[in-house]
């Protein structure tokens, strides 16, 4: 059964649909047909780059290639070997998708300006080895390329390819929609914040690069199979590196954030340059070449005016987005049983971290048992947040352990440590604005799902979906945020992010949770509710690790003390004694004590 919300979603598709199926009919001159179909092979090319620059922050100018990768092999089989080109059809989206497999491994891993100028280098280099190919038609390329056909009926015509280059945009822009609103659409949305926290919630984020890869070559191989049967002849230019740079264009232009985006984009681009190039001229006079310029100055202009692209702009005049609809389930996630209160479960032995010369984290060790909370404190610099990503993962130790109910976890990644149920705020709240407070929780619960891309795409995973996104919300209400569900996590106070950082931990069912200051930005009712929270959860078994400034919030939550003073553990004990103890007076309380 579909859900109200995702029937509302499907309204602007269904529409959009409807107005496609009436254009070729209307009185409209094939011109503009044919530059309809433009459109619609750049949008295949340009919602590929929405999922990969736009929501996984991956540059890539070298998407022309993948188009040539399906173009050049449906070329080849249909005309050398007499396949159909229906049989060629998925044939051209698997070589996109294998093509990019590798490359996507070599290249995904790239951080900062490698990436693009690694996509660059392919652009150029596949450029000259489709146009150096003997069996390619060398620069000539391939001609004679047989037209898709059903039942005998040949799509010869500008208007009649046209629906089945808009049927492939209807169904691309689906499946990238449903792929985004998955569990595994939110590791890949999470990957723009950095994917530190992505990662310490389970998501493979190296994974969630390389779906968006594949998935972004496969959709412009896609329209490089279209491309060759609607002009029925392929050669090297139109896969070249200038157009590489033209598509990205398109998706910034349009807003790379956003599916529909992609399409306003393509259709923007395209109809300006074409109105550029048949106005110009005649105002001008040919041979100069001035569209090309008159083209990026507008491209910049437009750029300057809205940032992000058009879409969003265009958004704020459409009706605001119903919030989201969890569809009732009685599906169970699965729970973990908690060890015993006071066995212990995290062990720290001689943990050190040095950062060049400095000893952030001195040779540290401590416990911290199921069912108690331990207060880890000290001054600004002691090294308490480095002693937090030593044991999540995020920094690596120097030397020394750190154990999970006995086994070592050194050298395991925050995806790994995040499976024992090691679950993490931060101190400088890593929330993704642009989802709302109900996706970033649902990020916590990812390791308690299973659904992978392909049961994503096909929106198949909609039972698991529901039970995450129930917990989900489950999670807001217990800690007391519930009329923020649907708001975007980004408009909430700091106070309140750090909240929902909470919740987002328990939706990964922890059994030891690290919270770095979560007090901090919070006024007296909430840091008791906060407090009562803790205590509950204490209870219930859960082992809890807490940075806190706010020493009257820890005196009266914690069951055990570790002062940290320049990296060095100078007392530890029950926090009657500890706030006693001269060290810790003297290094730290002082007056506060
Ligand atoms: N990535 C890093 N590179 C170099 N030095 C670092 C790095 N991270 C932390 N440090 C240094 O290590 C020391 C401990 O920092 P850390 O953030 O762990 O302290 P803290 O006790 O959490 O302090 P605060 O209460 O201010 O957050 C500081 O001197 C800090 O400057």
């Amino acid at each position: 059964m579909m859900n109200s919300t995702r029937l509302r979603n499907l309204m602007p598709l269904a529409a959009f649909a409807v107005v496609l199926a009436i254009l070729p009919q209307l009185p409209i001159p094939t011109f503009w047909i044919t530059l309809m179909n433009n459109i619609g092979l750049a949008s295949l090319v340009a919602i590929g780059l929405v999922l990969l620059t736009g929501v996984g922050g991956l540059t890539s100018f070298g998407q022309a290639t993948f188009c040539g990768f399906g173009a050049y092999l449906t070329a080849v089989l249909t005309t050398n070997y007499g396949f159909s080109p229906w049989l060629t059809l998925p044939l051209s989206i698997l070589i996109g998708a294998g093509v990019a497999l590798p490359l996507g491994l070599i290249t995904v891993r790239l951080s900062g300006h490698f990436l693009p100028l690694g996509t660059i280098a392919w652009g150029l280099a596949f450029y000259y080895l489709f146009g150096k190919i003997e069996f390619l038609g060398r620069y000539d390329g391939i001609t004679a390329v047989p037209p898709l056909e059903i039942a005998g009926y040949q799509f010869f015509s500008s208007s009649s390819i046209f629906y089945v280059i808009w049927a492939f945009v209807i169904l691309t822009v689906i499946s990238a929609q449903n792929l985004l609103s998955s569990r595994v659409g939110r590791g890949i949305r999470a990957l723009r914040g950095g994917g530190q926290a992505a990662e310490s919630f389970g998501v493979n984020i190296v994974r969630a690069k390389l779906i968006v890869f594949v998935f972004a070559a496969a959709a412009a191989a896609l329209s490089g199979w279209l491309y060759a049967h609607m002009q029925r002849s392929v050669n090297p230019t139109p896969f070249g590196l200038n157009m590489g740079i033209e598509y990205l264009l398109m998706a910034v232009v349009g807003g790379s954030g956003h599916v529909w985006g992609a399409i306003f984009g393509s259709a923007i681009v395209l109809i300006l340059k074409e109105i550029l190039q048949r106005v110009m001229p005649s105002l001008i006079g040919s041979g100069a070449n001035v569209e090309m310029i008159v083209f990026g100055i507008l491209l910049v202009a437009i750029l300057q005016m809205a940032r992000n692209g058009i879409w969003p702009f265009v958004l704020r005049f459409l009706p605001a987005k119903p919030p989201q609809e969890i569809p009732p389930t009685d599906g169970k996630l699965p729970k973990r049983t908690l060890a015993s209160p006071g066995s212990p479960l995290i062990k720290v032995e001689k943990a050190r971290k040095a950062f060049g010369g400095l000893v952030a984290v001195n040779d540290v060790s401590f416990e911290v048992p199921a069912g108690r909370i331990v207060g880890l404190i000290g001054p600004n610099g002691a090294g308490k947040s480095t002693t937090f990503n030593l044991i999540t993962g995020i920094a690596s130790l120097t030397s020394g352990s750190v154990y999970y109910q006995g086994e070592p976890l050194t050298g395991d990644s925050p995806r790994q440590i995040a499976r024992h149920g090691i679950a993490r705020t931060f101190q400088h709240a890593k929330i993704l604005p642009e989802m709302t407070v109900l996706e970033n929780v649902a990020l916590g619960a990812h390791l308690r799902g299973s659904a992978g891309v392909f049961k994503s795409l096909l929106h198949a995973e909609r039972a698991e979906e529901a039970t995450l996104l129930t917990e989900a919300a489950r999670q807001i209400e217990r800690v007391g945020l519930g009329g923020y569900r649907d708001r975007l996590a980004g408009d909430l106070a700091l106070g309140q992010i750090r909240i929902v950082e909470i919740a987002r931990a328990l939706a990964a069912d922890p059994a030891v949770l690290l919270l770095d200051e979560p007090a901090a930005g919070l006024r007296h009712g909430e840091k008791q509710e906060l407090s009562n929270l803790l205590k509950k959860l204490r209870e219930e078994g859960v082992a809890i690790l807490l940075v806190e400034h706010d020493m009257g919030f820890v005196m009266g939550l914690v069951d055990h003390l570790v002062v940290l003073d320049f990296g060095t553990l100078i007392a530890e004990g029950k926090p009657a004694d500890v706030r006693q103890h001269p060290a810790v007076v003297a290094a730290y309380l002082g007056t506060a004590a």
